[in-house]
């Protein structure tokens, strides 16, 4: 369960105490838009045992490289069609790759030499829910569903698509780039009863 596009330190420790796997800051252009140093400010709050993970898209890896090392992340994730030289020019950064697809991308999990897949809306960070049926039984190892959930869909989302995890942002937001607690909280408490 990973909960993306964080930048106050209050929605940092409602997520981690709900039972967040990782928490995603977003370094690239967004209305969640974080500097590196504030994404340092925020990882320093976060235990070793949930992922931090620092969001980019269409940054070359020497600029991925100095913003992961300024916050401390301990995963970077490419979204949308980064080319396989990216991942391989990351590979000694000491951090765990993430893939952030949509459906028409390769959907096999470590076919870019990643660690982890992200399978989402052909619009990142909108919000939009999509036919999420549709990759059932496609991707292949650690994937994660992202796009459009909510805490009042994501336990349908879960059975149509039977990913390993999943990813949210707009879902637990009153608006673009506000978090809520109460959302955070009630979303993590959906996939938990969602696993029984
Ligand atoms: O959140 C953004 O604005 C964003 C911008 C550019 C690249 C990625 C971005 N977000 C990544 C994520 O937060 C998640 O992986 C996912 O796209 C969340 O989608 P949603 O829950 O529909 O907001």
């Amino acid at each position: 369960m990973k909960i993306c596009g964080l930048s106050e330190p209050e929605h940092v420790a409602t997520a981690v105490r709900a039972g967040a796997d990782a928490i995603g800051f977003v370094m690239t252009r967004s209305p969640r838009r974080v500097s590196p140093e504030r994404a340092a400010e925020l990882a320093a709050l976060v235990p070793g045992h949930v992922l931090t993970v620092g969001v980019f898209r269409g940054e070359d890896p020497e600029t991925v490289r100095a913003a992961a090392l300024t916050s401390g992340v301990r995963a970077v994730q490419l979204h949308g069609n980064h080319p396989h030289g990216d991942f391989t020019a990351l590979k000694d950064l000491g951090a765990r790759l993430v893939r952030a697809v949509d459906a028409q991308a390769d959907l096999r999990c470590g076919a870019y030499d990643e660690d982890l897949l992200i399978v989402d809306a052909p619009q990142a960070g909108s919000g939009l829910p999509w036919d999420w049926a549709a990759v059932r039984g496609r991707p292949s190892g650690h994937w994660m569903l992202a796009g459009g959930l909510a805490p009042a869909n994501v336990g349908e989302a879960i059975s149509a698509a039977r990913p390993w995890g999943v990813d949210v942002s707009s879902g637990v937001e009153t608006a673009p780039g506000v978090k809520d607690s109460g959302l955070i909280e009630d979303f993590l408490r959906a996939v938990r009863r969602t696993h029984g």
